[in-house]
């Protein structure tokens, strides 16, 4: 560091400079501002003063509307006007506390001045407009500072490649206007201020890099041409931060045209989302669409069927191993999440395309309306090569003629003057009002008390079919429950996976009951698509796909089906892959459709040299694993004999973490059976304990317990493994469910376990732990 050089007082002016500059452009749009919050209030206040309401005559109607329509947008334009003068106002103030982060001063190849770029979270123009006093960090230009160290370097604008070369590349430490740290980069010096940042505490929730982003993670933030971006990222690389990072790149790039409502990010779980849920504001941008694949999955089929959440499917392979049906469920899990299964589902509905489809009776108060038998008929007497999603709409409109035509005769039935007599003030006033309606538009007249009567016959009929005319509309004359059931049952299935017969005995015991699992989810919403028509979703355009390694390869097909016309970005780490389906399945990390781009992450950031030393030897091909140059202690095992002794060393590791100064303490454990065991105990000797479950939504600094499914994609200052021992850890299955939970951590680990440790450490080196 060049502490208080000449060069320093520059930067420093430069900095107060910037200031000035900022505070007049905010003093300026702060009078603005006042006037127009003025002319808003006023206008809300006055807002009827000018509109001229007479509801006497159907021209006067017409006029008091478009009156009123006027006076509205004339408030809606002077609030978008003042929302904007708002945000930038934000914007200001944020660039304010630390205008700019890095500097390059370049020389473009036929120019003889260099040129000193300063970089920042936002663009600043100086008073006049004029120039640049601060570029965006996703302004073209900005991408040098990311890709090259100084020498020769170039970049892409929309008009072409520029080249020149970079004579100086500098970071910045600048906190509340002061300048606190300044490092100039050369082409050898590793990144000071990426170890400044890195060496800082856990964070309950994520921070932009902006500041620090390396060259491999810009090629995926910037990635524009391909349809789909596959990103591999060992643990802590910088997968999640180059994402969101992405999706403020994507809405500075395309601003006229894409915006936070068109992106959308599956992520792994609710904690997940609050975890990361500044990041984009941080930067002056919303925040996308949020997500998890089971919000999803909940939203379509909660209504008919209970839905087993992802986790506690997860739950159950991790702890029911000695339960009559484990096998059989553990075989159905991967057969579901295959695409064989996708394709005996194709070939299922290609039969249902000639005959087979099962309809729903529509009746109504005990008679049928229309029977399950004619809708078979009609649906199949139509042309065989319309679709199937045609057919049903043909058949829905159909059914709406054939209902309407029952509605009529319903009218005269005995129950509606029941009812009629039966109506209370309000329902009368409805049925008068629309009376009343109709009396203009039919010039006729009536005995009214006969009218008045058919009127309400008509109004109460219409009220009991409007249930069934949205139950049509929805096609829930197709019962796709028992098509779903059907397929269980079928004679001749395409696969004959092993236990398929024990798989449907289950698969139908469970759906009986109105249950549907994690595994069936996918598949019968993919049954109903193929039959209905697919609900694709055309309003997102770019989807984001974080811990893609969790998705099944059928999940993934599922999820491109519903966004068709989307681009993809989807990230993982085969190594972090932890549920059942994933076992031996083809990861969607691993296939290559056509349009793919694959970006592969070997650099891991988050934890020190040492603890990425120890956790690369937990897992296969961990070799490849690079960490980033910042020291710290060695990871500690401790083997203890009993309960006793393992509650009482880990009360003592966490006494000692905290006093070291760390704000984050996670006490990782396999399952929620055993955090809740551990937390029972933990609680007495550590009050200040606390147990995440699955509807935690935040989480705050301090001592938490929780399973590893739950830990996932976030970070601690220290990670206490509750019990690494062979007995909790002995099944090949659980080895990345371990080594996830271990590269939580980012200064410290420390495991404990009772009786020997798992065997997954049996490859790790000695010398990358301390025993203690
Ligand atoms: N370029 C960078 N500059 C500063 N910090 C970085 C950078 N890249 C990654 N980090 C930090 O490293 C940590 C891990 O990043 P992130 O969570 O994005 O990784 P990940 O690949 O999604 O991890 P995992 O798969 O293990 O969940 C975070 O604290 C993040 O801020």
């Amino acid at each position: 560091m060049m502490r208080m050089s000449k060069e320093w007082e520059k930067e420093q002016q430069k900095v107060e400079f910037v200031q000035d500059v900022i505070n007049q452009k905010v003093n300026h749009i702060q009078e603005n501002m006042g006037g127009l919050k003025g002319g808003i209030i006023d206008l809300r206040k006055t807002f009827w003063d000018d509109v001229t309401v007479n509801l006497d005559e159907p021209d006067d109607v017409i006029e008091t509307f478009t009156s009123i329509k006027q006076q509205a947008e004339l408030l809606a334009e002077r609030e978008r006007t003042h929302g904007h003068s708002y945000r930038v106002l934000k914007q200001m103030q944020r660039l304010k506390d630390s205008p700019f982060f890095g500097r390059i001063d370049f020389l473009e190849d036929g120019e003889n001045s260099v040129e000193s770029i300063y970089i920042g979270i936002a663009s600043l123009m100086d008073v006049n407009n004029e120039e640049f006093l601060i570029y965006d960090w996703r302004a073209p230009i900005s991408s040098l500072y990311y890709d090259f160290s100084p020498g020769r370097a170039i970049y892409n604008t929309p008009s072409g490649m520029i080249e020149g070369t970079m004579e100086l590349k500098r970071q910045y430490i600048i906190k509340n206007g002061v300048l606190k740290g300044m490092f100039d980069t050369g082409v050898t010096i590793g990144d000071s201020l990426l170890q400044e940042v890195l060496g800082g505490n856990a964070n309950t929730q994520m921070k932009s890099i902006v500041a620090t982003i390396q060259r491999e993670q810009n090629h995926i933030i910037r990635n524009e041409k391909s349809k789909i971006l596959i990103v591999q990222g060992v643990a802590g690389s910088g997968k999640t931060s180059a994402a969101l990072q992405r999706v403020a790149y994507l809405l500075y790039r395309y601003r006229n045209t894409l915006s936070s409502d068109n992106i959308m990010l599956f992520s792994p779980n609710p904690l997940f989302n609050s975890y990361v849920a500044t990041v984009l504001p941080e930067l002056g941008e919303e925040n996308m669409e949020q997500t998890t694949y089971q919000q999803y999955l909940k939203t379509r089929l909660g209504g008919q069927y209970h839905v087993e959440d992802s986790f506690l499917q997860m739950e159950y392979t991790l702890t029911a191993m000695d339960e009559t049906g484990y096998e059989t469920k553990m075989k159905s899990i991967r057969y579901k999440a295959g695409l064989d299964f996708k394709t005996q589902i194709d070939h299922y509905v290609e039969n249902l395309s000639k005959n087979g489809l099962i309809f729903k009776t529509i009746s109504f108060r005990g008679r049928t309306v229309v029977s399950a038998q004619e809708m078979y008929e009609y649906f199949y007497s139509l042309d065989p090569s319309i679709s199937i999603p045609n057919r049903l709409k043909l058949t829905t409109e159909w059914l709406l003629k054939e209902i309407a035509k029952q509605e009529k005769l319903e009218r005269t039935k005995e129950w509606v003057l029941n009812e009629a007599e039966l109506l209370d003030k309000t329902d009368y006033l409805e049925a008068f009002q629309h009376m009343q309606k109709d009396k203009r538009e039919d010039e006729e007249t009536f005995d009214d008390a006969d009218r008045e009567f058919q009127i309400l016959a008509k109004s109460i009929v219409n009220k009991h079919f409007k249930k069934i005319r949205s139950a049509v509309k929805q096609n829930r004359f197709l019962n796709i429950k028992a098509l779903y059931r059907n397929l269980f049952t079928l004679k001749e299935p395409f696969s004959w996976p092993e236990g398929w017969e024990e798989i449907c005995d289950e698969t139908l015991k469970n759906l009986k009951a109105n249950i549907i699992s994690y595994e069936d989810a996918t598949p019968y919403l993919y049954l109903q698509d193929q039959l209905e028509g697919r609900k694709s979703n055309t309003l997102i355009r770019h989807l984001f796909i974080d811990e893609a390694q969790d998705y099944s390869p059928f999940q993934f097909e599922f999820l491109k089906q519903l966004f068709p016309h989307c681009k993809m970005t989807i990230l993982g780490d085969v190594n972090q892959a932890i549920y059942a389906h994933t076992i031996d399945a083809p990861s969607l990390l691993n296939m290559e459709p056509e349009g793919t781009e694959k970006i592969v992450l070997r650099r891991s950031y988050r934890s020190t040299k040492q603890i990425v030393d120890f956790t690369k030897g937990l897992i296969a091909g961990g070799d490849m694993i690079e960490p980033f140059n910042r020291d710290g202690e060695k990871p500690v095992l401790i083997e203890v004999d009993d309960n006793d002794a393992l509650h009482e060393k880990i009360e003592e590791c966490v006494g000692r973490l905290k006093e070291e100064g760390h704000e984050t303490i996670a006490i990782i454990c396999k399952t929620m059976k055993e955090s809740q065991a551990a937390y029972n105990v933990l609680k007495t000797s550590l009050p200040a304990v606390r147990l995440m479950d699955l509807n935690a939504n935040s989480y705050e600094k301090g001592i938490v317990i929780l399973p590893a499914y739950l830990a996932k994609g976030i970070e601690f200052d220290a990670v206490i493994i509750y019990n690494a021992s062979n007995e909790q850890y002995g099944r090949e299955y659980e080895r990345k469910l371990f080594y996830t939970a271990c590269t939580r951590a980012m200064h410290e680990l420390h495991l404990f376990s009772k009786g020997k440790r798992t065997f997954f450490m049996d490859e790790v080196s000695e010398d990358t732990y301390k025993r203690g």
